[in-house]
């Protein structure tokens, strides 16, 4: 039976890199479980690799059609940002491993859809000034930073990532990322291997 590799954490943690760089890795073998958004394509982003970039009307169509496993909204300074995961017939456990990106909310919700031993939590963690010094030269490099977003998700991960709903969640064990990312990958890959060894 395959698992979801269902990595979470802070805004700016280093998510989007280390997933990356795990599907860039053939020795992992892993599919990606792709998100649906409404939020804008940023500089660089390819739709249909980091995330199915579609509008609310598909939003609202698939969740008339009850495709939507979980999805969540933000109130962002620029409206509203909806991220959602689809049955959309591409995930297949019985053949496969994926790995994803969430919030701990969605990660719940995708462990009571899919069984609890079919998903596996890669909580990220990164000091908060090198998390904050990372978001800031991330937002730079942007052809429209949007520094008062990125202020807003700073402030909002402290609530949303408290450790009371860390331990809720049942996340136990979390990768350090401050350093040189290579270092989390490689302890990442061993976590995957122990976990493909249970069941
Ligand atoms: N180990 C690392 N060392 C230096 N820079 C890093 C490291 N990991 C990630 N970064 C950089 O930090 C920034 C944030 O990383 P990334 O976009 O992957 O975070 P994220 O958790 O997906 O963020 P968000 O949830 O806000 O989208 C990026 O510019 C990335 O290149």
């Amino acid at each position: 039976m395959g698992k979801i590799f269902y990595i979470m954490g802070k805004s700016a943690s280093g998510k989007d890199c280390i997933y990356k760089r795990m599907m860039c890795d053939s020795d992992m073998r892993l599919l990606p479980l792709v998100l649906y958004t409404t939020r804008p394509i940023r500089d660089q982003e390819v739709p249909g690799k980091e995330y199915n970039f579609v509008n609310e009307e598909e939003i609202k169509r698939l969740r008339s059609l009850e495709k939507i496993i979980e999805e969540r909204s933000y109130h962002t300074v620029y409206g509203i940002w909806t991220y959602a995961t689809v049955d959309d017939g591409n995930i297949d456990l019985e053949q496969n491993d994926y790995v994803g990106i969430g919030t701990l909310e969605s990660y719940m919700k995708i462990k009571k859809y899919f069984g609890k031993d079919s998903v596996c939590p890669i909580y990220i963690e990164v000091e908060d000034g090198i998390r904050l010094e990372r978001a800031l030269q991330r937002e730079r490099e942007q052809k429209n930073p949007r520094y008062a977003e990125m202020c807003r998700r700073f402030l909002a991960d402290n609530e949303d990532f408290k450790e009371e709903h860390i331990r809720e969640a049942g996340i136990i064990k979390r990768f350090q990322n401050n350093g040189d990312i290579s270092n989390c990958l490689n302890e990442i890959h061993k976590f995957i291997g122990s976990r493909r060894k249970t069941l």
